[in-house]
């Protein structure tokens, strides 16, 4: 029996507690609405509302197309249910099923940029939910319809198919029968199977089945080689129980009457049933070379453990993305909706499905250039039976399918606009990418590479424990937690985490062996500061950060977060006399602000109060040093409220001094200044100056004093709506991160990743 293969296991697992509280933390929910235009002033709302308004209102009544010139319609997506099928859990109401919707709203912009909004309908009555949906079209650009059960489905798209105007597309049916499509014509190749004369078996004859099986008979199988089976068994002609128009259009000739029949010998088997539904026996009847898309979610058919438990020939897909080869629509849906509402076509036709069909399974046999590789979890991933399908964080997916989708919709007459430069085009959908999770996807996955030791300081405090429970669950390395067992214990029971698992390793400091050797190298460093050998004893036995710290210095720990419950400036006092600058550099804080598709270092968020010319020129180059190992080419902007000598002043003159010093230095990253934000920020604005030296706008921003860079980040974060990540520490001997009093367990995993990231390979 073959030992299933590392890859085959659950990356990342999340306990329900974890699901519960990600979706609880801070808003409720997983979107919110933000206005893309001022509404500060009087002019701002004359603009905006009355009596402004009225003029694109008069606009669009005499031309329904300038509605995409005016209005948010042509960005913006339904997603709408009643969830009669959520998932694979069946008939649990339109209320249940709204977290999957806000899911799939979010997807919609975090992977295409598209704007969505969930609309749970409260009916399983069809003309109902017809009635409800079919006068929705002016709002809308298109109709995402999901998890809607079967046979409704197929009436209820078809019927808003034909009363409204812009793509309604049931995303269980078509959606997963692309992405389907896509895998098992990459599976079949690598199985070196003709379509036509390949035997497959569907579990399950609802919405997503009748729709696979449609598109692959589409595609060339033969009907008579594609059985379809649902919990009464194998579709046949001639049976009565549990049908259907739609199943019946797929009732085979046959004698099997059983899964379990229908399975013996069969290349294919397609799970869009329910989680289980697939036993080893089954399994193992199957063709030589077998694949085994078990697509049920949140548990598939059968898990990748049991089928290599069972065989090791076996292609494998789930619906799942902690598994290698992901067959899910979530690779469909935000890029098909994205082609379609860039050329605001009317429907999203068959040309268009078989378009992103292909574009999806060709972008699996391409090379992955080297920015992509940390997508695939720092593996080059090669077209092979581990590999048939691109992962959801493919950033080539953007570009890809949108273009093949805003093709076929052309060629086929359903556009309403026409996009004559594609290659332009593709370009632009880059752009649209999400550099958030880009950034953070690469650190993570260089981490899990690498995995790490870090000591978690304030692991008695609970958002630690979480932090701490999920940096080892994401197999980032090993989280140690540092404090009293007995109050790490009741803490995590309170809370419901289990601490018994893998990864996880308490240390208490007042038992531990290593004590006498911290308080040696404590004393050794701090005697000929005032420092008694018995301070240093005190510090190591009762203060968890020169404990932590020194774990690190003494190479008992990779790295460091704390900061939970003390402020900044006293847990770096406390980090600094356990760990020294590393050689030839300054300690500064720098902040990641990711802010509408732009990612900014600035610098220096949390040590030089007012530094001197040559503090900033250090400062410089730390920031820019933290951007290059962060995957950024830096372009640095040394800050002021002046630009290149306008207006003058003392503040400014310190700014164009440390410009001079980096000149001398010879540094080896653009840097230009002094100038203004807005400057340094806004290619246009840049352009007035041609002389500056600056390739394009600032991806690092050195700001004049401590207190200019504090209250600008913490402006963005919250009236600019960025995310602000860190002060990062960089220019210690060790890496060490100290989060802000109060945050919360994603920002503690955060920067436990950072430090991880920070102690390298
Ligand atoms: N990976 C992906 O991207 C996607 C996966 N899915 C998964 O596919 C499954 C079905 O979803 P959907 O089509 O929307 O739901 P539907 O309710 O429309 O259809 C469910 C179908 O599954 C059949 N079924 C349920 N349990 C069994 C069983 N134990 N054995 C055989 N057949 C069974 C039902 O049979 P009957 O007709 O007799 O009631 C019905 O035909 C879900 O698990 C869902 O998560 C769906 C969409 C996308
Ligand atoms: C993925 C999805 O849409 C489903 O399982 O229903
Ligand atoms: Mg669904």
């Amino acid at each position: 029996m073959p030992d299933i293969d590392k890859k085959d296991r659950p990356v990342t697992s999340v306990t329900d507690q974890e699901a519960l509280d990600f979706h609880a933390m801070g808003r409720p929910g997983k979107l919110e609405i933000n206005p893309t235009k001022p509404m500060a002033t009087q002019r701002d709302l004359s603009l905006a509302y009355s009596p402004g308004v009225a003029v694109p209102v008069k606009a669009i009544a005499a031309d329904p197309q300038t509605a995409y010139d005016y209005t948010a319609r042509g960005n913006m997506v339904a997603v709408i249910s009643n969830g009669t099928a959520i998932l694979g859990l069946g008939n649990l109401g339109a209320l249940a099923s709204k977290p999957v919707m806000e899911g799939k709203a979010v997807l919609f912009k975090r992977f295409a940029d598209v704007d969505s909004i969930d609309l749970e309908i409260d009916t399983e009555n069809v003309d109902e939910f017809i009635n409800c949906v079919r006068f929705l079209g002016p709002s809308f650009g298109g109709i995402n319809l999901e998890d809607i059960k079967a046979p409704d489905c197929f009436v209820i798209e078809s019927r808003l198919r034909e009363l409204m105007d812009i793509p309604v597309f049931h995303d269980d049916q078509h959606g997963t029968a692309i992405i389907a499509a896509a895998g098992l014509i990459n599976a079949l190749e690598l199985t070196g199977r003709d379509l036509k004369t390949t035997k497959l078996v569907c579990n399950g004859a609802g919405a997503a089945a009748i729709a696979c099986v449609e598109l692959i008979k589409a595609m060339g199988f033969a009907p008579e080689n594609v059985i379809l089976c649902d919990t009464k068994g194998v579709i046949y002609q001639g049976r009565t129980e549990g049908m259907n128009q739609w199943k019946s259009a797929h009732a085979a000739k046959t004698d099997t009457r059983t899964l379990e029949e229908a399975m013996k010998g069969a290349d294919v088997v397609f799970g869009l049933s329910q989680k289980g539904a697939f036993s080893a026996k089954m399994i193992r009847s199957m063709a030589e070379r077998p694949i085994i898309f078990a697509m049920a979610n949140p548990d598939p058919e059968i898990t990748p453990e049991e089928v290599a438990r069972i065989r090791d020939d076996a292609i494998m897909a789930t619906g799942r993305s902690d598994y290698p080869n992901q067959v899910n629509n979530v690779l469909g849906f935000p890029y098909i909706f994205r082609g379609a509402l860039d050329v605001r076509a009317s429907t999203i036709n068959d040309a268009m499905k078989i378009a992103a069909v292909k574009a999806l399974a060709n972008l699996a046999r391409e090379d992955v250039p080297d920015d992509v590789v940390a997508a695939y979890q720092g593996n080059r991933p090669r077209f092979g039976s581990q590999y048939i399908i691109p992962v959801p964080f493919d950033p080539r997916l953007i570009s890809a399918i949108p273009v093949a989708v805003a093709q076929a919709a052309i060629e086929s007459g359903v556009a309403r606009k026409v996009i004559t430069d594609m290659p332009g085009y593709a370009r632009e959908l880059s752009a649209r990418r999400d550099p958030i999770a880009s950034t953070l996807a690469r650190l993570y996955e260089r981490v899990r590479r690498h995995p790490k030791r870090i000591v978690f300081a304030e692991a008695e405090e609970e958002q630690v424990l979480r932090a701490a429970m999920s940096y080892a669950n994401q197999q980032l390395g090993t989280a140690i937690l540092l404090g009293r067992e007995d109050l790490i214990r009741a803490t995590a029971e309170r809370a419901g985490i289990d601490l018994n698992r893998p990864g996880l390793e308490i240390v208490n400091a007042r038992l531990s062996t290593r004590v006498e050797a911290y308080i040696d190298y404590l004393y050794a460093r701090l005697q000929r500061q005032g420092y008694l050998h018995r301070d240093a004893q005190r510090l190591i036995h009762n203060d968890r950060n020169h404990f932590a710290a020194t774990m690190v210095a003494l190479g008992d720990a990779d790295g460091m977060v704390t900061g939970i419950t003390r402020n900044y400036s006293t847990a770096l006092e406390d980090v600094r006399r356990c760990i020294d600058e590393k050689p030839g550099h300054r300690v500064i804080g720098v902040s990641l602000a990711l802010c509408r598709g732009r990612t900014v270092f600035v610098a220096d968020t949390a040590v030089h109060d007012m530094p001197t010319a040559v503090e900033l020129a250090d400062i410089a180059e730390e920031a820019a040093g933290l951007a290059r190992r962060m995957g950024y080419p830096p372009r640095v902007a040394m800050l002021a409220y002046s630009t290149f000598g306008h207006p003058s002043g003392e503040r400014s003159e310190r700014v164009r001094e440390a410009v001079k010093i980096l000149d001398k230095r010879r540094v080896d990253f653009e840097y230009d200044g002094e100038m203004a934000a807005d400057v340094a920020l806004n290619r246009k604005v840049m352009e007035q100056y041609p002389f500056c030296r600056l390739s394009g706008p600032a991806n690092v921003l050195v700001m004049p004093a401590f207190h200019s860079a504090s209250i600008s980040t913490k402006m963005l974060q919250e009236l600019g709506g960025s995310t602000v990540i860190g002060p990062i520490l960089v220019g210690l001997d060790k890496p060490v991160q100290i989060t802000s009093m109060g945050a919360k367990d994603s920002d503690i995993v955060n920067m436990a990743a950072i430090a991880a990231y920070g102690a390298g390979s």
